[in-house]
């Protein structure tokens, strides 16, 4: 057998917001408690973690949670020993004197850089392509995350869709729609309250801190909760990472943005509305557009166009919110079964965890 690649370490540097934290975070975990690796999280902002593990203490420079030892990532570090496998996420850049101890390492560590996931077909071309160092004896590997075999995979914890399915069996129908609502201040928020004010079915929105209840806060009087028409709204505290899965699990209509709430939203496979993380010259739209095409070829017709009128709607383009949310709320049973088969489908690919364990392995 070939020597496990037993030693992992994950360098995180955090740019804003929750994703590359959240994506890192859980990765780690899994990477532990799945594979019984023995992981390092280095992470420059220890306060971004807290939030999703209110089990850890910011100002320690080590500690453990989950059985992963979590460094903080301060200038200079002090890393004893390079890992067998060292995932730099997002292209992050390690540490010089880390890098040297990688160089210097009889057995030379697999260097794995954690890309964003995009359904774009290109990021299946680029999947696994390697980047020798200019200098040191070090080859770099990209690893995309992504929606087909071709790609890593999206990170999915074992027995994540059954726990899944018996919380949903255990949920008791109601009269109103419950909403989860997580978004940038960006997002057509006012117009989407509106029309929840105006619809004939009531609803009870959830919205955490941060920039989603600011945005709520631009167009309600007060701190909340409000009953605006027929909509509650409701602010809720931010949840550790577990707890906003079973949020997700129970709502039925999810709004999700970013990275990591994207991919819980599919694993709730409720119906759910995406706002994508912006990007410069707008490159984020052809990202949702890859996304969309992927997404609905297995709806229906009339599915499908609610569905990409409004994402569209959402991320600010036409038509008309209000028209777009009624026309997705009406189509919103046939909806969340195209998202069954949709999570079903993705659920029988391999995981990350799992494909990154095996493309290490494989490059020893
Ligand atoms: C609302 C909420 C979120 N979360 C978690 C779920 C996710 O792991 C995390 C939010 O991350 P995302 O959904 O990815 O959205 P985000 O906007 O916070 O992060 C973004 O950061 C940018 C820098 C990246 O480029 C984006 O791709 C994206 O990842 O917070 C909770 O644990 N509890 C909560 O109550």
């Amino acid at each position: 057998m070939a020597a496990m690649q037993l030693h992992w370490d994950i360098f995180c540097r955090v740019i804003d917001n929750y994703g590359d934290i959240g994506i890192c975070w859980r990765l780690a975990r899994q990477l532990v408690a799945e594979h019984g690796r023995h992981v390092r999280l280095w992470v420059d902002d220890l306060a971004s973690l807290r939030p999703l593990c209110p089990a850890i203490d910011p100002s320690l420079g080590a500690q453990s949670a989950h059985g992963v030892e979590i460094r903080h990532w301060a200038q200079d570090i002090a890393a004893e020993r390079s890992a067998d496998v060292v995932i730099e996420a997002f292209a992050c850049e390690l540490p010089n004197s880390y890098l040297r101890t990688m160089a210097a390492a009889t057995r030379k560590p697999c260097w794995i850089n954690l890309e964003y996931l995009t359904a774009e077909s290109w990021a299946e071309d680029c999947h696994g392509m390697a980047s020798p160092h200019p200098t040191l004896p070090l080859t770099k590997y990209f690893f995309f995350p992504g929606f087909t075999t071709k790609a890593g995979g999206l990170l999915r914890e074992a027995g994540l869709l059954s726990d899944r399915e018996r919380y949903q069996k255990q949920t008791p129908p109601r009269d109103h729609l419950e909403i989860s609502l997580f978004c940038y201040d960006t997002a057509p928020v006012g117009d989407l309250l509106a029309a929840l004010a105006n619809m004939a079915q009531p609803s009870v929105v959830h919205v955490p801190p941060g920039k989603p209840l600011a945005a709520v806060m631009q167009h309600l009087p007060g701190p909340g909760p409000w009953q605006h028409g027929k909509a509650r709204i409701e602010p809720i505290p931010f949840l550790p990472l577990d707890d906003y899965d079973r949020l997700l699990w129970q709502s039925d209509i999810n709004f999700i943005r970013g990275e990591d709430s994207f991919v819980r939203a599919q694993w709730a496979a409720k119906p759910f509305i995406w706002q994508i993380y912006q990007q410069d010259e707008d490159a984020h739209l052809v990202k949702l557009s890859a996304f969309l095409d992927r997404y609905c070829a297995g709806m229906g017709g009339e599915q499908a166009q609610a569905v990409n009128d409004m994402f569209t709607a959402w991320n600010g383009g036409e038509p008309e919110l209000a028209q777009a949310f009624q026309h997705f709320v009406d189509h919103r049973q046939a909806i969340a079964e195209a998202n069954h088969a949709w999570c079903e489908d993705l659920g029988s690919q391999d995981d990350l965890a799992t494909a990154l364990v095996n493309f290490c392995a494989a490059k020893v």
